[in-house]
């Protein structure tokens, strides 16, 4: 039984899903796998990259990973998968086969706010910077004490940096384009032909993935799982990653 809006904890059961008619968006960390120390330290089980194809093969197609990561690490921690990828936020895209990005990926001025924040983290025991295509991140998980200092130093970079706004996500702040997000990113997906009229699903467990849960929430038959607990717009809960991947898997017969 679906529960209603607000910070509901108890997790809810699933309604009947038929995957030829639905589209399914999944979020990376924190939703499919559990959160580590580090980026780099996370733990992918080995099936994990089997499961997400057995999906994209029941939904012909319609399986969109939707994560903060670049898709370039998307493809080292999930070899094998070769399907639709929005990452870095929405920042880049892998979609049908085609790989688009945001103009200032690869730029002078992204390369120098990695410089600069790799810098900052090398005088700061603790911190982990970690650079993407369009933007930076400084993790400050291991030393939380540290987070006024991470924010006032990417708040500066921010101000100096004409074209990027500054993001708080778990245990970490981000510089990223201005205007890109996750759910415009599957907004435009939904309207694509070929995805256009099916059930959206997502499933996700960031303050980064809220809009998205709430859009796909209010749709026709939209499922909106939040993983984790928390105040969401979503409409149903799952506990942990292990969780979502018991619910996939049980979707495609596993
Ligand atoms: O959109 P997502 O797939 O959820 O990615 C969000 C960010 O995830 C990663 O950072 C988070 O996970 C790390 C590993 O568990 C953890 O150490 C960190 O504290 C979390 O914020 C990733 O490193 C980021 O690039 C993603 O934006």
């Amino acid at each position: 039984m679906a529960e209603p809006h607000g910070d509901t904890p108890a997790e809810t059961e699933f309604p009947e899903v038929e995957l030829a008619k639905s589209a399914i968006f999944l979020d990376f960390d924190g939703t499919l796998i559990d959160l580590a120390d580090t980026p780099d330290g996370v733990d992918v089980p080995a099936d994990l990259a089997g499961l997400l194809k057995g999906l994209n093969d029941a939904t012909e197609g319609r399986l969109v990973v939707v994560t903060g990561r670049p898709i370039e690490a998307v493809d080292t921690f999930l070899g094998g998968y070769d399907g639709h990828v929005i990452g870095s936020h929405g920042a880049e895209e892998r979609f049908e086969g085609n790989h688009t990005a945001h103009e200032l990926a690869g730029s002078d001025t992204v390369a120098r706010l990695g410089d600069m924040v790799e810098a900052f983290a090398a005088t700061h025991e603790g911190l982990v910077p970690e650079r993407k295509p369009t933007g930076v991140v400084l993790h400050f998980r291991q030393v939380p004490e540290q987070e006024p200092q991470v924010y006032s130093f990417l708040s500066a970079l921010e101000q100096s940096h004409e074209g990027f706004e500054l993001h708080h996500s778990k245990m970490a702040y981000e510089l990223r384009p201005i205007g890109i997000s996750k759910d415009d990113s599957i907004k435009r997906i939904m309207e694509n032909e070929r995805f256009a009229g099916r059930r959206p699903i997502f499933f996700g467990d960031d303050v980064t993935d809220e809009p998205a849960l709430a859009w796909i929430a209010h749709q026709p038959d939209g499922i909106a799982a939040k993983v984790g607990s928390g105040e969401t717009a979503a409409n149903y809960r799952v506990h942990d990653p292990s969780g979502v991947r018991k619910i996939l898997a049980g979707w495609i017969g596993e």
